[in-house]
């Protein structure tokens, strides 16, 4: 699967791009929220959820949030109208990560688990009963537009290794159609790209380059 991070789209076209998109088959949106805390930049609110959700009703909304203030901001996403919610394991204490995502579960918003570039894969153990999904980071979070960390296709072998494909695998960061080859062939599954589908000259012959590369 395909889910577009809408972060590097030109803010006064999102409602055309992402149009475009799910005119081209996309169902899943990846809208990446940052706080300026936990990373350095900031992004969309809650708001921008809603809105969304009222232009696109049929399409999922995938909230990865990049905050390390949860205790405001899950409740907040979820009211917005969040489909699934991504939360990073260096954001809050193990306590709380397990506390939101059983609130995710109670709330019916499917929940997964975020790990940056330098967090030990196995932590990811600990949470695959409970989550609907992992995500891991192949850039350091903060930016769209950054490049692809080689050595994350080991960690994504790991991952696969440990979750036996009991729960699916994204990448996040520097995806292209080269990349996201060599990363479906080290198990990933879903598959987040932001500049490389929105910052080109034409979103629809991005999304089928991608797909074709991916079939
Ligand atoms: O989480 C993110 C950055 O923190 C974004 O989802 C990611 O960077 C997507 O953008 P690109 O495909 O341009 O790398
Ligand atoms: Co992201």
């Amino acid at each position: 699967m395909i889910a577009p991070s809408i972060l590097n789209i030109n803010n006064l076209n999102l409602e055309k791009d992402i149009q475009t998109a799910v005119n081209a088959g996309i169902k899943r949106f990846h809208i990446d929220i940052m706080d300026g805390h936990f990373v350095a930049n900031l992004s969309f609110g809650p708001q921008l959820v809603s809105d969304f959700k009222k232009t696109f009703p049929t399409s999922e909304a995938e909230i990865h949030l990049m905050s390390n203030n949860p205790d405001d901001l899950v409740p907040a996403f979820t009211k917005a109208g969040a489909q699934i919610m991504l939360l990073h394991y260096e954001a809050m204490t193990e306590e709380k990560l397990n506390y939101w995502l059983d609130y995710l579960k109670e709330n019916h918003v499917k929940a997964g688990v975020v790990l940056n570039p330098d967090t030990p894969v196995s932590v990811l153990s600990k949470f695959i009963s409970k989550i609907d999904q992992i995500l891991l980071m192949t850039v350091f979070p903060g930016f769209g537009g950054q490049k692809f960390i080689p050595e994350s296709l080991s960690r994504i072998k790991e991952a696969s290794r440990l979750v036996k494909g009991k729960v699916p695998i994204e990448v996040d960061g520097g995806i292209n159609g080269q990349i996201a080859k060599k990363a479906k062939d080290a198990g990933a599954e879903i598959f987040v790209a932001g500049s490389y589908l929105f910052c080109q000259n034409s979103v629809e012959k991005q999304i089928a380059e991608l797909r074709g590369i991916l079939q």
